[in-house]
């Protein structure tokens, strides 16, 4: 939540400098509160351990979320039964007159298909299109993030030689953004892709700045500058056990596979995972929901917003 100091206090100045979120009293005075309305796009199979990881994260928030969970219409799920998603999933249709203030994009494991070979692609496409108009701020991950930079801004994703795969150290490459408020200078994030968004792609798309990058696992956070859409690589939302759990499945399967880097305590599977990106996680979740969620939209939605972040 942020600092509400008289208007004309020399500390507001130099707090605002250190990227500390400052209000002036005159907007706190005139600020409403209400209820988050948030849309999760889950197009992950398992769609009730998404659900879990993501409501964990936009519930750590002194704020009320009012969570809908929407499921791709032209998709049958393999993985998630129909009475799962016939009791408390909606589709696009049920929800397209309405406006949301933030909406979740989730990953799916699509990544090494063609985007037009996904057989929803067509909803997708019209989802992402309605987003611009209807949702304040929306959060794309994983897949959705490449779908996302791909439909909106034509930039390619490129298959990888070797999947990332592990626990991988993070930096900040935009100071004073209110997304990474708070960040440490280096914080770790589970990445685990066949695929990958290259830094010179998107470089060349005016309006677009990458946030956060990896030596190794490259770009984490690319957003348009009014952080009306932004896009994440990585699986900050994955459990401690995600990546030992899809590791165990690949060898199972008996495919190529390394150990996941930088995530059991000596590179060694036998051992229990330890997770070093909750806070990381948590982190992320409550700036977008604070900073470009909450702090940005109007109090009637449809309506101009009375605040801007910047
Ligand atoms: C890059 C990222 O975004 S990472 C995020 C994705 N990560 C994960 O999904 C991790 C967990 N998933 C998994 O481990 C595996 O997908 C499993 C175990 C659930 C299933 O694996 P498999 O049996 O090998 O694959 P399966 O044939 O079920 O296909 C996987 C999914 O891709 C979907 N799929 C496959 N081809 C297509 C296609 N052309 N268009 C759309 N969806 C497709 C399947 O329908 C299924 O999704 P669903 O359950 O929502 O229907
Ligand atoms: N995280 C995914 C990558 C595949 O898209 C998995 O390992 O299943």
């Amino acid at each position: 939540m942020p600092i509400k100091v008289p208007d004309s206090l020399p500390a507001k100045e130099v707090l605002a400098a250190e990227n500390i979120f400052v209000m002036d009293e005159s907007v706190a005075y005139h600020q409403d509160i209400r209820p988050l309305r948030i849309a999760i796009l889950n197009l992950m199979p398992e769609k009730e351990t998404t659900e879990t990881q993501l409501l964990r994260l936009i519930g750590n928030t002194p704020l009320q979320v009012e969570a809908v969970l929407i499921h791709p219409r032209t998709h049958t799920s393999k993985n998630t039964s129909a009475d799962h998603l016939e009791s408390f999933y909606k589709t696009f249709d049920d929800i397209k007159d309405d406006m949301y203030d933030g909406m979740i994009i989730t990953g799916a494991p699509v990544e090494q298909l063609d985007f037009e070979e996904v057989n929803y692609w067509d909803e997708l496409k019209e989802i992402m299109d309605w987003t611009v108009d209807n949702v304040t701020s929306t959060f794309h991950i994983c897949w959705g993030a490449q779908a996302g930079l791909y439909h909106h801004f034509g930039v390619a994703k490129h298959p990888l030689r070797e999947k990332i795969f592990g626990v991988f150290p993070h930096g900040i490459s935009k100071p004073n953004v209110p997304l990474l408020r708070g960040f440490d200078e280096m914080f770790y994030v589970p990445q685990s892709r066949h695929t990958e968004v290259r830094r010179e792609d998107i470089e060349k798309i005016p309006g677009v700045d990458i946030w956060s990058e990896s030596e190794e696992a490259g770009v984490y956070i690319a957003a348009s500058e009014d952080g009306k859409q932004i896009f994440v690589t990585g699986h900050s939302e994955y459990d401690p056990q995600t990546l030992k759990w899809e590791y165990d499945r690949d060898q199972a399967k008996g495919l190529r596979i390394d150990v996941p880097k930088n995530y059991y305590p000596n590179n060694d599977p036998s051992k229990l995972p330890v997770s070093t990106w909750r806070a990381h996680a948590n982190l992320l979740f409550s700036n977008w929901l604070n900073y470009y969620v909450y702090q940005t939209t109007p109090y009637e939605l449809g309506k101009a917003s009375q605040f801007s972040l910047r």
